[in-house]
């Protein structure tokens, strides 16, 4: 349209004709000539059309002007908007691995609240700990953003992305299967796991290679044990092809957060991976299916000879065994983290009886729903299932590879962690304890530090149903907004943690801890909605790691500034957890 006046472009509205005539690019004599009536029906169908779609950006764009969301949305610090696209044009043609260097342009420039225009949709950013508490810590304010639709086809309603009532009932009934009792049982597995993957990565010895590899396979195998009772014994293909499935569908899920025209659904439906989306959870809900189809059938007939499996209830209550004692009266530092945002996990604590006998979380809930404790039907116990394999996976599989390159950069932090795991273990093979878990101190801190660095859920999304009003400015936040609470940028706040980029699992020692803000620690999110597998996690973690450590040195040589980081759903290295390993020479460091 360049060279065209004004009155030109009212004429052409006029009789949709003389256009080419008036802009003196060509003769009229030579238009006319060529194209006659024909051209003059073509500019009409393509003029009158655009005419119509400028007219309709035009009043949207009025239209959001006046609304209240845009109004409120407009008072909050941003880069400058364009008509209709908002700020969206900004993630156009970028990478995922540019997105968090975007954020903390955009960061530096507009501070720690942060709003953003996609399209329509009001998106604001919080990375202030006093603002991430208005929203975490609320009993309204907890309904997902519409962004963990992706997850529907595969998840269903299970608790990740249900909301009001369902996630409620649910949430009251699936915290009490992560009840310390019931992690204790899992500590065996934890064990055969780990030595299993300390064999598997024998052959790497001096190669690099991507530990991310080998931290996936292993988490698959817990998890199917742990959440389903399937092991590497009794699992036949269908366990290998549905580890598999469940890693590829992460992949596809992470496609659609970050390749725009994949967020539309008709797009996406004559897209290549829908087909293969689709084969994936048919390998997924087949597996869970056949296993809950198996299980009832098993609950039957062992209830028709009298055995019942214990309830959640008698598993995780009772008295006290008297030859429990545990350092700590059992407790860790994570406790002492997490406190500030005491959940309903915290309660699991307060009954800890001792191991008793290991029962799945599919087989707990099944029990639950069969002596009538809770009202749960078979398509609900898939979806919960579901959801555990798909948090319980990524999040610890990319936790422990960012630990073992950490580690294997700062030789100093490795040397004590060992000199910890000496002192519990000597030189033996023998499996750890749960209580031996209490004892690694140093580990623990490493753990916490390295998901202060590198949170594998980076950023958590709630839509907001009401206004909320936040510490800075007293802001307030209109309902219909998305928030976005940026764990990535609140564990990096200069005001909370002392050279924030620095690794230093000194963050975590008490005196360091006293007077630090709740919420500028929340790799697990924390209030009413927090992460129901934290201790689980943890456990795993200290497990998997220290029997890693006490087989191999893990070295790297890549500096952290180095690490291309890719976030959306999970933060992972682009460039692959690429570390090397050596055999571990059993002694202490002060002996080496
Ligand atoms: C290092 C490991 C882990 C991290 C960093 C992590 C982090 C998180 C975060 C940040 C959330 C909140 C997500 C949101 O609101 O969008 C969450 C929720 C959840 N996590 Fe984890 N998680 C981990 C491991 C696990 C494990 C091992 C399990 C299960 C075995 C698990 C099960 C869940 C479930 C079921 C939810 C949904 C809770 C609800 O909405 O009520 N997570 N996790």
């Amino acid at each position: 349209m360049r060279g065209l006046s004004i009155q030109v472009l009212a004429n052409w509205m006029a009789d949709g004709a003389a256009f080419v005539v008036q802009t003196g690019k060509m003769s009229s004599a030579s238009v006319v000539d060529v194209t006659g009536d024909q051209a003059v029906n073509t500019t009409k169908l393509l003029f009158y059309p655009l005419v119509i779609l400028a007219s309709c950006v035009w009043m949207i764009h009025r239209w959001q002007q006046q609304s209240r969301l845009y109004r409120m949305g407009n008072i909050l610090p941003g880069p400058a908007a364009v008509p209709l696209f908002g700020n969206a044009l900004m993630a156009l043609f970028k990478k995922p691995e540019q997105f968090i260097e975007i954020g903390f342009r955009i960061c530096d420039q507009y501070g720690y609240v942060v709003r953003g225009w996609l399209g329509s949709k009001l998106v604001i950013f919080l990375a202030n700990p006093e603002d991430v508490e208005v929203i975490l810590n609320s009993n309204v304010h907890i309904d997902k953003a519409s962004d963990y639709r992706y997850f529907e086809p595969w998840l269903g309603e299970g608790l990740l992305i249900s909301s009001g009532q369902k996630w409620r009932s649910h949430r009251k009934m699936i915290a009490p299967t992560f009840h310390i009792n019931i992690l204790k049982s899992f500590v065996d597995v934890f064990n055969q796991n780990s030595k299993n993957v300390v064999e598997k990565m024998r052959p790497e010895i001096g190669k690099t290679f991507d530990v991310h590899d080998h931290m996936s396979e292993v988490t698959v195998d817990i998890l199917l044990e742990t959440a389903m009772g399937i092991t590497r014994k009794t699992q036949d293909k269908s366990g290998y092809d549905y580890a598999m499935a469940v890693m590829k569908m992460c992949d596809i899920i992470h496609q659609r957060h970050y390749k725009f025209w994949l967020r539309l659904d008709f797009l996406f439906k004559i897209h290549p991976l829908y087909k293969t989306q689709q084969k994936l959870l048919d390998i997924i809900h087949g597996l869970t299916n056949k296993v809950i189809k198996l299980k009832k059938k098993m609950y039957y007939e062992n209830k028709a000879k009298g055995i019942i499996p214990p309830s959640i209830q008698e598993l995780t209550e009772g008295k006290p065994l008297s030859n429990n004692v545990l350092a700590n009266g059992g407790k860790t530092l994570s406790d002492t983290v997490f406190k500030g945002y005491r959940d309903d996990l915290d309660f699991n604590d307060e009954n800890d009886v001792g191991e008793k006998k290991r029962l799945a979380f599919l087989d707990l809930m099944l029990e639950s729903a069969q002596n009538g404790t809770n009202q749960i039907t078979d398509h609900e116990i898939k979806e919960e299932v579901d959801t555990i394999m798909f948090e319980g996976h990524d999040t610890t599989a990319a936790g422990s590879s960012f630990v073992l390159c950490l580690l294997g950069l700062h030789q100093d932090v490795q040397a004590r962690v060992y000199d910890e795991l000496y002192e519990i273990f000597g030189d033996s093979d023998r499996p750890a304890t749960f209580n031996d878990t209490l004892q690694m101190k140093y580990l623990e801190r490493v753990i916490l530090e390295t998901l202060r660095l590198y949170p594998p859920v980076p950023i958590i999304a709630r839509e907001l149903k009401k206004d909320a009003k936040i510490a800075t400015h007293g802001y307030v936040l209109p309902a219909g907004a998305t928030v976005v609470v940026a764990t990535y940028g609140v564990h990096r706040h200069p005001k909370h943690y002392k050279d924030p980029d620095t690794f230093n699992p000194d963050n975590f020692l008490p005196e360091n801890m006293q007077n630090r803000h709740y919420y500028s620690y929340i790799p697990f999110s924390a209030g009413p909605r927090s992460c129901v597998g934290r201790k689980y996690a943890l456990l795993k973690l200290k497990i998997l790691l220290s029997t890693i450590l006490r087989n191999y040195k893990s070295v790297s040589e890549i500096p952290e500034k180095d690490y291309k980081l890719t976030s959306d759903i999970i933060l992972k290295r682009l460039d692959g957890f690429r570390i090397k390993i050596e055999p571990r020479v059993r002694v202490p460091s002060t002996a080496a």
